[in-house]
């Protein structure tokens, strides 16, 4: 009796859904949402008339650290000093500072990015004038970056900012660092560097990254990018393009990755069975593959028979293809908008997770006022959309009175009412009476559905 209520509830709001999908078709996903919101925008400058040999691995990187610790200066050196070896335009630091501000309703992204070649790769790199731009880059994506530069100053050492963007590159998937440590002409005491240089290991080691082997070069951004005292100027950077080189690595491809396509619409053809509609993430699909459906309660095992992309049949798909996926023995009532198509076993369906949110200030069109632990937000994740409850990380002070401002970047525990597959690193947006209020990531999955 209880299963058959269950059963039927279940399907009403499942009727109730697919209405409510179909009734607008342009129902916003995580991407469509970020794009309209003016994060696809980020400007791209410097190098575009040279030639690319793109046989090189391509790699994100960008400068991370502390306000004047001197990433841009840095920026400026590196395309500076592989311009003479004709693997960049030189960049100057004005225009890398002064990369306009994509003025867009919505997350605004100031940022710039430069591109240049070492011997054996093709760099993407971002640098940000803010700190605030670093963080919004850094939770939504607009930068992903499979590797950084950490940049810290001699004179200072270690300062908040550098644990900040530590913490969150740790958080958005970044397993690798190099480090910069900056402005050495200014030292004239080299134990000073030597502390430094311990310190950073340390403090490496406090955020899971490998202190002892992190290649740590000491030299000067400024002196490269003036020309002078070569020992601590060019020939430093040539030795951080090298550290990049040999030390970041070179992320698995999307189509290396295990299958994942998230369901937006689903038919059903009179005589064939059910067609899943949507566009592969990443990975690769056969005809005759068995895949797992996930999401919303349900994790079902099923074939997929053909694979349709513009009314033609395939017998392969891959990542970024628009597809249609025929599943065996599957009513169109048992899957639904927001599941997704996997790989078998290679996710699960999460009900709780801690992430790291963004929430958008007034002028980025998110929320006028603060709000608090009661705060019920929905959760939009690739097709899915669910209510969301907050609650604030252990040891949080005083918890039932904290308030989140628009503008803040905060951890949180994040309480699914339906669960969807996620895993760390998965993005997402929170809206709210029709707006964007904030954009986050996944950092670690709490409890995943029982199902
Ligand atoms: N002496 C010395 N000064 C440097 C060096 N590198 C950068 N600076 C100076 O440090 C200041 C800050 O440099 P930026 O490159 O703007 O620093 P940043 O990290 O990009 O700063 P924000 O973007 O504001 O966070 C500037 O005045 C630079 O000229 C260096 O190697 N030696
Ligand atoms: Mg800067």
């Amino acid at each position: 009796m209880l299963r058959t209520q269950l059963v039927s509830t279940r399907a009403a709001a499942r009727r109730l859904y697919s209405s409510r999908a179909a009734r607008s078709p342009a129902y916003p996903t995580h991407s469509s949402l970020l794009q309209k919101h003016g994060v696809s925008l980020v400007i791209r400058r410097g190098y575009a008339d040279a030639k690319f040999d793109r046989s090189k691995p391509f790699l994100n990187i960008g400068t991370i650290g502390h306000v004047d610790h001197g990433k841009t200066t840095l920026t400026a050196a590196i395309t500076k000093v592989l311009a003479e070896s004709g693997g960049a335009k030189f960049t100057d630091y004005a225009e890398i500072d002064k990369a306009p501000e994509e003025k867009a309703r919505g997350i605004t992204i100031n940022s710039a990015h430069v591109e240049y070649e070492s011997k054996n790769r093709h760099y993407g790199h971002i640098d940000c004038p803010g700190h605030a731009d670093y963080i919004k880059n850094m939770i939504t994506g607009a930068a992903s970056m499979d590797g950084a530069i950490i940049v810290v100053s001699a004179t200072d050492g270690q300062m908040p900012q550098t644990r900040e963007h530590l913490l969150l590159a740790r958080q958005v998937g970044i397993k690798k660092l190099v480090v910069f440590i900056n402005k050495v002409d200014m030292i004239q005491d080299p134990e000073i560097l030597d502390l430094v240089d311990m310190e950073i290991r340390d403090l490496l080691n406090t955020y899971n990254f490998d202190g002892e082997n992190t290649p740590i070069i000491m030299g000067s951004a400024l002196a490269a990018l003036e020309g002078r005292e070569d020992a601590i100027g060019k020939n430093k950077i040539l030795e951080l393009i090298d550290a990049c080189d040999h030390w970041l690595e070179v992320p698995p491809r999307d189509l290396d990755k295990p299958f994942l396509m998230p369901i937006e619409e689903t038919y059903s053809i009179s005589g064939r069975g059910t067609v899943a509609c949507g566009r592969a993430e990443r990975g690769i699909i056969n005809k005759g593959d068995e895949v797992e459906i996930l999401g919303f309660g349900e994790r079902i095992k099923t074939t997929v028979t053909g694979i349709e992309m513009f009314r033609k049949e395939l017998d392969r798909g891959e990542a970024g293809d628009n597809m249609g996926v025929l599943l065996r023995g599957i009513k169109r009532e048992l899957i639904q908008r927001g599941q997704v198509i996997t790989a078998p076993g290679t996710m699960k369906s999460a009900k709780k997770f801690m992430a790291q949110i963004y929430i958008l200030t007034k002028d980025e069109g998110g929320r006028y006022t603060p709000f608090m632990v009661n705060y019920k937000p929905q959760l939009f994740l690739r097709t899915a959309d669910t209510t969301v409850g907050f609650e604030w990380p252990e040891g949080t002070p005083d918890p039932e009175h904290k308030m989140v401002m628009p503008g803040d970047n905060i951890e949180v525990v994040c309480s699914l009412y339906n669960d969807l597959a996620a895993d760390v690193g998965t993005r997402f947006t929170l809206r709210e009476g029709g707006k964007t209020v904030g954009t986050g990531i996944v950092t670690k999955v709490l409890e995943h559905a029982r199902i």
